[in-house]
């Protein structure tokens, strides 16, 4: 059932250019479950897309389906053209929802992993951004406090130069000044060619870093549109307008 997703509002940026991200029909079922039913959208280059929506509503699931590591029941995404596989993978950074670095590593030994792994890794750009965060380099991540685990992890996954961002709840844990810093230094004015969905529930914090916004209700896309677009249409911010409309 798609009938809610309404297209794109907000007009893209005519680069010339394949999506980096192109997804159609892409549906998943948990045995009855439908977590995401045919959702249709495309992503063009250069905007940060905020991925909202209540618990549930099929976050998690459709950014693990575009990063390729669960198989959809039906449908497809496409990442510059291509679906899923070894070489649009190299284009795409993806942050998971849990933390997943053994706790006896210590950060520098994280930077290491992901130097080794990963050729488009900038190793000193990733020193540069956890100097500024005040994070200690030295301490194993199992010494880390929960939002500064996080911190690393978004620096670990931005610090790659990929064409597509996937971020799954990147700063729940982080305090609001961080917040700011992060969303403001290492989201907004990164990469201005990379795009980047980033699926929160920190509505406030995140949208004025925001070009445009999804929002996922059961599976379906209740709206693709901009914070901007529901300001001159309601005189309300996103937050407001979310917590009276959808109460999400
Ligand atoms: N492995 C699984 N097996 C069965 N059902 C699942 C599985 N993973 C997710 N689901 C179900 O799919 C639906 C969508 O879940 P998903 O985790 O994608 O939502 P979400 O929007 O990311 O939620 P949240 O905001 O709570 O993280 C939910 O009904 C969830 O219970």
């Amino acid at each position: 059932m798609d009938q809610a997703y309404a297209p794109p509002t907000v007009p893209a940026p005519d680069l010339g250019l394949a999506p980096v991200l192109d997804c159609r029909s892409l549906t998943k079922r948990y045995g009855s479950v439908n977590a995401l039913n045919a959702v249709t959208f495309t992503i063009p280059r250069g905007r940060v897309v905020g991925l909202l929506g209540p618990n549930g509503s099929g976050k998690t699931t459709l950014i693990k389906l575009i990063a390729g590591l669960l198989q959809p029941t039906a449908g497809s995404a496409y990442i510059l053209g291509e679906e899923p596989g070894a070489s649009p993978k190299a284009r795409v950074s993806y942050l998971p929802e849990r933390p997943y670095f053994s706790p006896s590593m210590k950060v520098t030994d994280t930077l290491s992993f992901f130097a080794d792994f990963y050729a488009d890794f900038d190793r000193r750009l990733a020193e540069d951004m956890l100097l500024r965060l005040s994070v200690p380099t030295t301490a194993t991540m199992g010494a880390l406090s929960k939002g500064t685990k996080e911190k690393v992890q978004l620096v670990l996954v931005m610090a790659r130069r990929a064409a597509l961002y996937l971020l799954d709840e990147p700063i729940g844990g982080v305090d609001p000044a961080a917040r700011d810093f992060i969303l403001g230094t290492i989201i907004a004015n990164y990469h201005r060619d990379s795009t980047i969905l980033v699926s929160t529930h920190l509505v406030s914090d995140v949208e004025h870093a925001l070009d445009d916004f999804i929002l996922l209700q059961y599976g379906n896309i209740a709206m693709y549109s901009s914070p901007q677009l529901v300001y001159q249409q309601t005189g309300r911010s996103l937050d407001q307008y979310f917590r009276e409309a959808y109460r999400c």
